[in-house]
């Protein structure tokens, strides 16, 4: 049975829901989000592979859950590093960064040459506001994404490709193909072009809301945050 898909529009409509009349705060909702993304990354990724994790944070609520994952690999023994070259003065995202900074996680300015001595990456650039052709100065970072053998983690989405229609037909982003994906909440459109490594996570889901919405929660189980859903084929 092929997993039901949120538009991007949905999707934005989705989560404004939440933090209102779902009473969600955006702290809560970040939190889940970066928690299971960090579950997913000691799934594929375990200590004993390789503990040098390289985030790529953009300048969203996509970037917030990256922050959010690597706080979350930090007290697992992993040494994550963070790529945060556009940072909003938003007060979330700089309780983030200083949440980050007490645990001595660097932060760097030179994406490429972190890339050279990462282990795993987890691309948290874009999510499902993203449209148009990638502005500077991300342009360089997915080229680096999509040319690195260290295998990559996208959240919710594979930077730079379209919501609904996936990558790109040419130019940035269009040879990106990340190694594993994690949907949230429900996968997005462009699911039907990936093949790697498929998870949902974003365990705060209502009955009632996953109905309106017309998508499925996916069976987790026990203290999961998230459930594996492909490569083979779409399994729910
Ligand atoms: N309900 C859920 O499941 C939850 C979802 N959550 C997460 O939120 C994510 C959505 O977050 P979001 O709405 O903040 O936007 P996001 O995708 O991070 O990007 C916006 C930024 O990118 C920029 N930008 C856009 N296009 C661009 C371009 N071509 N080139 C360059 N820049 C571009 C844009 O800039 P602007 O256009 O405003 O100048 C803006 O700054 C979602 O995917 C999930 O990860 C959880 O945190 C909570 C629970
Ligand atoms: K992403």
């Amino acid at each position: 049975m092929a997993l039901k898909t949120l538009s991007a529009k949905a999707a934005a409509a989705l989560d404004k829901e939440l933090m209102s009349s779902g009473a969600f705060s955006i702290d809560q909702l970040m939190e889940l989000a970066g928690l299971s993304v960090s579950q997913v990354v000691y799934r594929v990724h375990p200590l004993h592979k390789g503990k040098r994790v390289l985030v790529a944070v953009g300048p969203g609520n996509n970037g917030g859950d990256g922050l959010v994952a690597a706080r979350h690999l930090r007290h697992y023994g992993y040494h994550p590093t963070v790529y945060y070259p556009k940072r909003p003065k938003n007060d979330l995202y700089q309780r983030l960064t200083k949440q980050l900074e007490d645990l001595e996680v660097p932060f760097v300015d030179d994406f490429p040459t972190a890339l050279k001595s990462a282990d795993h990456v987890i691309d948290a650039i874009f999510g499902f506001s993203f449209s148009g052709e990638v502005r500077e100065p991300f342009p360089a970072v997915i080229q680096a994404m999509a040319e690195t053998k260290v295998p990559v983690t996208a959240i919710d989405a594979p930077s730079s490709w379209d919501i609904e229609a996936g990558p790109p037909a040419s130019g940035v982003g269009s040879n990106f193909h990340p190694a594993v994906l994690v949907s949230l909440t429900a996968p997005k459109p462009l699911v039907r072009h990936f093949r790697g490594h498929h998870f949902i996570g974003g365990r705060f889901v209502a009955p009632a809301i996953a109905k309106k919405y017309d998508f499925d929660v996916p069976p987790y189980e026990g203290l999961d945050q998230v459930v594996e859903v492909g490569p083979e084929g779409l399994r729910l």
